[in-house]
């Protein structure tokens, strides 16, 4: 007996990040949208607990107890007072390090598959609250769609979007940490006033309208400065999407994969293959969203 969860990747279209709190973490403002990239987690009974990863970026993926779709199936079993003991395979699809939540989708994944294999019958409430302590991205990896999170990102509400939106997204020959890009933030705003974030009503708008060429002119990334200033070269990998016709292009969350709206699937591949052609990033992909979030596959 095994269990197959699907979780997609993210792409973060408003990032408005606030001065660091007390405990280190930043208020944010952020607004999800789920997309059509996926990591695929199988979970199947064992002796003890262990995590296995096949998919081009798998040699960058801890297969330890600090793995986060470990660290899901330990803490569900904890709360259940049971064993851990499972395989954990993870068919990993979303950039490592690259920005698009891709620890965080595995650590959903194996939360939901634990949870139905063991049919432990856990409320949804009390899985987003274990996604909350794993990290700030997880419950939006759990739930997918498009959805406005506050506090350090985890207090999700869901947004209302309109149509399909269309995108590139070109992963970059290295990977960032997300700890040093927020820390580089703080470096850069030193001695300034940095706003409370908040959610703009002109991309809400845009999302619930379906509007492409709206929703490219509301983005935003208040971390785009500090991953910019950490990896310069990305710069000539969003002029290169610019010039090949992108609505809009930013850097997805932390990065340092950068993401490129456009309006339909045709001009997709035309920007990819430009993208490619620039020779400013290791490789391409292209992917819609919304993308429905931690989903059951196969059993
Ligand atoms: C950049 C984003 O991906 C945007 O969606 C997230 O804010 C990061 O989410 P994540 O990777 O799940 O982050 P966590 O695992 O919770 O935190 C990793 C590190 O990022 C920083 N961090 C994260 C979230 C937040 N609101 N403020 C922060 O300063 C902290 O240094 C923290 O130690
Ligand atoms: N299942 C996992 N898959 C990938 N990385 C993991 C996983 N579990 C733990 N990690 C660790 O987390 C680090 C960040 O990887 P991840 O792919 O989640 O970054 P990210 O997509 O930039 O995250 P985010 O967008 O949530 O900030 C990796 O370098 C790795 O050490």
């Amino acid at each position: 007996m095994s269990v197959t969860v699907r979780v997609p990747a993210k792409v973060n279209v408003q990032l408005a990040v606030g001065a660091a709190r007390p405990d280190g973490f930043h208020p944010l403002a952020n607004v999800f949208l789920a997309v059509g990239l996926y990591d695929e987690i199988t979970v199947t009974p064992a002796d003890e607990l262990r995590v296995t990863c096949d998919g081009p970026d798998a040699d960058q993926v801890p297969l330890d107890g600090t793995n986060l779709a470990a660290r899901a199936a330990q803490a569900l079993a904890e709360r259940y007072g049971r064993s851990p003991d499972v395989h954990l395979h993870i068919a990993k699809d979303i950039p490592v390090a690259g920005g698009m939540a891709g620890g965080s989708a595995d650590g959903a994944g194996a939360l939901v598959a634990c949870d139905a294999l063991w049919q432990t019958g856990a409320p949804r409430d009390e899985l987003l609250e274990i996604c909350a302590e794993l990290g700030s991205d997880v419950p939006f990896s759990l739930v997918g769609g498009a959805a406005l999170g506050i506090g350090r990102g985890e207090q999700l509400t869901p947004l209302e979007v309109g149509g399909t939106f269309h995108w590139v997204f070109a992963m970059a020959r290295r990977g960032l940490s997300t700890p040093a890009v927020f820390r580089e933030f703080d470096r850069l705003g030193e001695g300034t006033d940095i706003p409370e974030p908040v959610a703009s009503g002109e991309l809400l708008a845009a999302l619930a309208k379906g509007d492409p060429d709206a929703l490219a002119a509301a983005v935003s990334n208040d971390l785009q400065p500090a991953a910019l200033s950490l990896f310069p070269e990305l710069a000539a990998t969003l002029a290169a999407g610019r010039a090949a016709g992108a609505l809009t292009a930013l850097v997805s969350g932390s990065g340092p994969t950068t993401a490129f709206l456009v309006r339909d699937p045709e001009s997709a591949a035309a920007v990819a293959q430009a993208l490619l052609a620039s020779g400013t990033c290791r490789t391409v992909r292209t992917a819609s969203g919304p993308a429905p979030g931690a989903t059951v596959a196969g059993r």
